[in-house]
């Protein structure tokens, strides 16, 4: 008998080989237990399809499935009322979870309730499932058939994805945040530079669980599959979770390709119109007028960066030609924030609050952009269309630029507001 030959692995094919039945690496074929299947409203209908007509089955492990009402809610059509009461029906007759309007985000609800651990397996039928990889899970985005066979049959199956390592070094200056890094890296790998691979992130301690959440989900806008911040020091401890031995990549595992971002000369970094790998600094972009700001989403509506926004907007005005609208992630982030008093600072610098879900961020409402005004939002795309008109244009950026932006009515770094001020 030979002896099974053991290569060291990478912290992909260390997850799926363990949540399957046997040891997999990059290329192999991998049949792996899921341990979380979410659906978001927008998908729900063409879910339930799936699983009552096409497959006639029943979530195997209801415990295992959470539906998400987030992307347009409250509804804004009858046709998406429809579409969410369908949903709301499906989770009363099947048991799995609901998470309705007004709990917030799928990506930030799951994470508030531990439903990624590290070493999971999470699949959404929402592309940003990458954000998981905060919490050494492995999350990816898949369409709704697949998502409704994992739910049918609590497994999947997939090929190994190669893996990028990024190394980040150095301490961020003051000013710049987790999103700049983000952005740096998915200017580095280029918009489809990490096509169907897993981005393996070491950072040491570097990075809350909110900034491995904002790393992890830009990590799709490579193309890639997965996006996994490795665990360091005790962060992840910290917030309760508990990490296995096993979930670390070993040294010498194969990369297809590796870069290494120094922090510490990192600038204010800012994604122009219409792809997110289409990186500048925002002292190079500053100056241009801007009709509206959107702090929010999945990649920036968490409690850190409101109380970034607030630092910058305290005892200012937004500006008399723009619009500022502020989305908490979730409904325990509005908790947070207005018990804080995050949210009153905000409202009286003349911001605009909304109800905790992905408001405009993908154009469906709550701030739909017209022909030709141009947006600084702290979410995750630029792509033309994506916000409203066609003839919009959508600048990325962290929360504090995004906020110094409402103040000054144009793009502007946050000590362009001190130097106003002074
Ligand atoms: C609606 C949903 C499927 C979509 C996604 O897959 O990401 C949305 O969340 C987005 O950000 O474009
Ligand atoms: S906040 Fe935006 S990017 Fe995130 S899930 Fe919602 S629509 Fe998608």
């Amino acid at each position: 008998m030979t002896a099974p030959v053991s290569r060291p692995q990478t912290m992909a094919e260390k997850i799926l080989s363990q949540r399957g039945d046997h040891t997999v690496y990059a290329g192999d074929l991998a049949v792996v237990e899921v341990d979380q299947v979410m659906v978001v409203d927008s998908i729900a209908q063409s879910f339930i399809e799936r699983m009552e007509r096409d497959l006639a089955a029943k979530p195997k492990y209801p415990e295992r499935v959470s539906i998400v009402v987030d992307h347009v809610a409250p509804a804004s059509t009858v046709n998406v009322a429809q579409a969410q009461k369908e949903a709301r029906e499906y989770a009363a007759a099947t048991g799995v979870r609901l998470f309705d309007v007004g709990r917030g985000i799928c990506h930030q609800v799951l994470m508030e309730e531990g439903l990624a651990q590290p070493g999971w397996i999470v699949l959404g039928s929402d592309s940003h499932s990458t954000t998981y990889g905060a919490v050494a899970a492995f999350g990816s985005g898949m369409g709704a058939t697949d998502i409704a066979l994992a739910a049918a049959s609590g497994k999947t199956w997939l090929r190994v994805p190669e893996s990028v390592k990024v190394t980040f070094s150095g301490e961020l200056q003051s000013g710049v945040t987790a999103k700049d890094a983000a952005l740096e890296m998915i200017r580095m790998l280029g918009a489809d530079g990490a096509t169907y691979q897993s981005i393996e992130m070491h950072a040491g301690d570097r990075f809350t669980r909110g900034e491995r959440m904002t790393l992890a989900n830009l990590c799709v806008e490579a193309g890639a599959k997965a996006g996994l911040v490795v665990p360091g020091g005790e962060i992840l401890t910290d917030y309760g979770y508990h990490v296995p031995d096993w979930v670390y990549p070993d040294e010498g595992a194969d990369y297809v390709q590796q870069i290494e971002i120094d922090l510490s000369v990192l600038r204010p970094r800012m994604s122009a119109p219409s792809e997110v790998d289409n990186v500048h600094d925002v002292a190079d972009l500053r100056g241009l007028k801007v009709n509206q700001v959107f702090i929010g989403t999945c990649t920036n509506g968490r409690i850190e960066d409101l109380h970034a926004a607030a630092a910058v907007l305290k005892g200012h005005k937004v500006h008399p030609n723009t619009r500022l609208l502020v989305i908490p992630a979730s409904s325990q982030v509005m908790e947070q924030a207005l018990e804080d008093g995050t949210l009153l600072t905000l409202q009286r610098a003349g911001a605009v609050l909304g109800t905790p879900g992905c408001g405009p961020c993908m154009g469906r409402h709550q701030g739909v952009l017209a022909a030709g005004e141009v947006c600084v939002s702290t979410s995750n795309r630029n792509f033309i269309g994506r916000m409203g008109d066609k003839d919009a244009q959508i600048y990325l950026a962290s929360p504090a630029v995004a906020a110094a932006t409402a103040i000054m009515g144009q793009i502007a770094l946050p000590e362009d507001v001190l130097a106003v001020s002074a």
